[in-house]
């Protein structure tokens, strides 16, 4: 199994108090595989794709990639697992902007070192940003960005794909071919792809759908 999230449990101390966000989550996904998750604002959905991907770490449970527990392991551990097998996309786009498309697209392989140049221009050409490398970021639409950086992160090829809303920034008919490919190119890849999302029509063109609600799976 790529993923194994057992009993995931995260609590914030606020202001107010502690504030218990997750309260005993459950998920499994494999290569291949296409994971929605859904809820509503508030839900913890981002803090679960957080914990998932190394950025922050559960009060309880176990995170198993590729049969290792990333919850129980020191960052500098738990980053070489990030590194090395998950990519995570934004809703924010996250370019570099003093770097041109090819090195914004190069850029997390190259830190990985697992920069394949023809894998580059491959992901290039199918995302339709061949004309565009040598451009830099401000000077694309929003749709091209964020190809750009679904390209970067399946640069290194990833075992792990998490987005965070990657069309939530996007129209409605952009959102959808920019989704199109990248299922395309995680399906080809066998890579495992979690992904948050508002969106009910975006949700259904995922193979399964986990929803919280309360801090739980509903
Ligand atoms: N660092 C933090 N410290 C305290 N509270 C936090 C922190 N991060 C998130 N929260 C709170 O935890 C809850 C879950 O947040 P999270 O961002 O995971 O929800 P979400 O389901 O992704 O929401 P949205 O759909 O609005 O992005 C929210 O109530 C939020 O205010």
């Amino acid at each position: 199994m790529l993923l194994e999230a057992t009993n995931i449990h995260k609590t914030y101390q606020t202001a107010d108090g502690p504030f218990e966000v997750l309260r005993g989550i459950d998920l499994t996904l494999d290569r291949g595989q296409t994971l929605a998750l859904t809820g509503e604002s508030g839900s913890g959905k981002s803090t679960l794709l957080h914990l998932i991907g190394g950025l922050d770490v559960p009060d309880q449970g176990k995170i198993m990639i590729d049969g290792q527990d990333i919850a129980a392991m020191d960052d500098t551990a738990r980053a070489r697992v990030r590194r090395g097998a998950v990519g995570v996309v934004f809703q924010q786009f996250n370019l570099i902007p003093s770097l041109r498309v090819a090195d914004n697209i190069s850029f997390q392989a190259r830190l990985a070192d697992q920069h394949d140049p023809a894998w580059v221009t491959t992901l290039a050409d199918r995302m339709g940003l061949t004309a565009q490398m040598r451009k830099y970021p401000e000077q694309l639409s929003g749709g091209q960005q964020q190809r750009v950086a679904i390209a970067r992160t399946l640069a290194p090829k990833p075992k792990l794909v998490l987005a965070d809303e990657p069309t939530g920034n996007l129209d409605e008919a952009t959102a959808e071919t920019v989704l199109d490919l990248m299922l395309e190119l995680v399906t080809e890849t066998r890579a495992g792809l979690l992904m948050v999302t508002h969106s009910d029509r975006l949700a259904a063109r995922m193979e399964s759908r986990l929803h919280l609600a309360a801090g739980r799976v509903a």
